[in-house]
């Protein structure tokens, strides 16, 4: 309106949302996730069934309201995939008849794969003259999806993203990671209650056999399951080791693998939650995880706007190609490649055309039935579809309009987004294109801010220490001059250092790990300052925005301010310690406070004085 400031209701609610959130009795220039967070922080507790809780986990909480409202919903002459996953839905949350059916449908099936020697008399004599680890190991992947001991699967190869082959790993374990079998410190309750679940298991499965249960017994045997799976931790290789694709690639033909590697293997403590999520909301995440297409369509075609099509990735792929010729410390070769890589990106915006198509649709579930009162049954026809169809791809050239245009990495109704190295393409699902992240509605620098920043990220991932390995198309083939190579290093260490640096109180005062996290925080320091670029182009294209009600902030400050308050969250300790083991991210605060202290735009839109805490002498950039 006349005086510059926007008073329609999507600007109404973002500048509410941005003043509840806030803390503004803090210093920005001192603490900007405090600033930023501080009301957040102060108004949101961690629900008892959540182990951590952030902006995300209330957008997945929402998304899953939405799920719920769709899945319960029937709907005459609907496509026959919608019906199944609407069974599968109502199986899954009718709980008197699983209830009836009590630990039945699982001692029927433990038979198939060879029983549990612990829950079952005289197994030696029935099954142990004529069991093999080999019969087990295959039984367990091609029918019920689970690796034991050795992980296989099918996946595309490195060397030729075009075709698939078997990639031979270690598995995950029973424990969060192989830190946890250590059983001191932080992980000893860990590790009690995991050895506690597994006699209570078998108590429960020999008291339903009317078997007799001695506790002694189960007791020993329990113990040396763990002493086994503790040899098989100390065996795994560290996260470090696993995030140098170079260093994972040990290609051989089955002669040779055969020859070399012969097979002569209480909730609280490991989450911190006290009670586990809603039956609907548990059954509306499995039946997303499971059918991601068929209830993608349902998601879209009830809460989706789609409008965001036209999404600002043209102008931030624009931006990094433009700051190459900035970079002093990579030579004209190499930034002839970067660019190319960077052109060659492939995107994928919201949700792909196909699962609009009914036919498309019921032709990917035709092979699925579900009944909706044998929901464990449900659960096998699934594990066994998965796998068949994992294993299937081996024979499958993955030629290029199949393998990337058709086969997204992911579901519509996923609040997250994605990067793939062997595809080289960007997934934006539709369920992060919404507020805070991103609204037609929302002002240009609340968007570029949210959803912006994620592109850049994303884009970053193809550059940053693990993508940077593979090519254009994805291949794993080294297109890197050797000194350029260097600088990356040398550049890439100041942020191990920086990140390596900071102590998380909730991990009992941990400092996070720089190098697992060295690609995630690559990808946000280059996110943030591609976005906060492309938004100054857009406002020296478009001129600058009406502001926003109540907020006495511009839109430079606007910017950063949403940008932070999509890190709004908090964690468990029992999560933080696990977390900061296995997450590739480092933690809300430190992804915001880590990458603005390395952007002086931040400084300056906030006037931060030398020195201050969110303007430090030394700051870290590799692109
Ligand atoms: C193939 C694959 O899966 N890759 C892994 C990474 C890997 O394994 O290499 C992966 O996660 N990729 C997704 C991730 C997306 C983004 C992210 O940060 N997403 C958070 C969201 C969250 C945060 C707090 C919370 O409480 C709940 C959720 C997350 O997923 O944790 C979204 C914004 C920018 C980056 C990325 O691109 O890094
Ligand atoms: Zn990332």
């Amino acid at each position: 309106n006349s005086d510059g400031v926007c008073t329609t209701a999507d600007c109404t609610r973002s500048a509410s949302r941005l003043i509840e959130n806030m803390d503004p009795n803090v210093d920005p220039c001192d603490n900007f996730y405090e600033y930023a967070c501080g009301g957040w922080l102060k108004k949101n507790i961690i629900p008892e069934t959540s182990s951590r809780y952030s902006t995300f986990d209330i957008l997945r909480d929402e998304l899953e309201v939405v799920l719920k409202g769709v899945l319960e919903r029937s709907v005459a002459g609907e496509a026959s995939a919608l019906t199944k996953a609407k069974t599968l839905y109502r199986s899954c949350t009718n709980e008197s008849q699983i209830e009836n059916r009590g630990g039945a449908p699982l001692l029927d099936m433990l038979h198939d794969v060879f029983e549990w020697p612990i829950a079952t008399d005289n197994w030696e004599t029935v099954y142990g003259t004529t069991w093999k680890l080999e019969d087990a190991i295959a039984r367990l992947n091609e029918k019920y999806g689970t690796q034991v001991l050795v992980n296989f699967f099918i996946g595309t190869d490195d060397k030729d993203s075009n075709s698939h082959i078997i990639h031979v790993g270690q598995t995950s374990l029973g424990l969060l990671s192989r830190d946890y079998y250590a059983c001191t410190g932080p992980y000893e309750e860990p590790c009690r209650a995991y050895e506690q679940f597994m006699i209570d298991v078998a108590k429960l499965i020999r008291t339903d056999r009317n078997l007799v249960v001695n506790e002694t017994h189960i007791r020993e045997d329990v113990a040396r399951v763990l002493g086994l799976e503790k040899e098989i931790a100390n065996a795994t290789d560290t996260p470090e080791d696993r995030n140098n694709p170079v260093l994972q690639y040990n290609k051989m033909n089955l002669g040779v693998l055969n020859a070399n590697f012969s097979l002569e293997v209480d909730t609280k403590a490991l989450y911190g939650t006290t009670s586990e999520a809603a039956v609907w909301r548990q059954c509306a995440i499995y039946v997303n995880n499971n059918m991601d297409n068929a209830v993608g369509r349902l998601y879209v075609e009830e809460a989706f706007s789609g409008e965001s099509k036209e999404l600002m990735i043209a102008a931030i792929r624009e931006v990094f190609i433009d700051n190459l010729d900035h970079l002093d410390w990579m030579d004209a070769e190499t930034k002839k490649a970067a660019e190319e890589k960077a052109q060659a990106i492939r995107e994928r915006i919201g949700y792909s055309e196909n699962i609009k198509n009914d036919t498309y649709l019921n032709n990917e579930y035709k092979d699925l039935n579900y009944t909706a009162d044998e929901y464990f049954e449900n659960i096998l026809t699934n594990l066994e579809h998965v796998q068949k169809k994992r294993l299937r791809k081996l024979r499958v050239k993955c030629e290029t309009p199949y393998c990337v245009i058709l086969r997204w990495v992911t579901g519509a109704a996923i609040v997250n987004a994605f990067y793939s190295s062997s595809k080289n393409q960007i997934v934006f699902p539709a369920g992060i294109l919404q507020p805070p992240f991103f609204g037609k509605g929302q002002t240009k620098s609340l968007n570029f801010g949210g959803i912006g920043m994620v592109i850049g990220h994303e884009i970053t991932h193809g550059f940053d220490d693990n993508g940077r390995n593979y090519d254009k198309d994805g291949d794993l083939k080294d297109w890197w001059t050797p000194s350029s190579t260097q600088k990356f290093v040398e550049l890439s260490k100041c942020m191990v250092d920086q990140y390596g640096s900071f102590s998380w109180d909730l991990a009992n005062g941990l400092n996070l790990n720089g190098n697992n996290t060295l690609g995630e925080n690559i990808a946000d320091n280059g996110g943030i300052r591609q976005s906060y670029r492309a938004y100054l182009n857009y406002v020296e294209k478009n001129g600058n925005e009406p502001l926003l009600p109540g907020i006495a902030l511009n839109h430079q400050q606007l910017f950063f301010l949403n940008f932070a308050q999509v890190w709004c969250g908090t964690h468990r300790p029992e999560h933080a310690v696990n977390s900061i083991k296995v997450d590739v991210h480092s933690p809300g605060k430190f992804r915001v406070l880590g990458s603005l202290q390395n952007f002086p735009e931040f400084a300056k839109a906030f006037n931060c004085p030398k020195n201050s805490n969110m303007r430090p002498e030394k700051t870290c950039q590799v692109w």
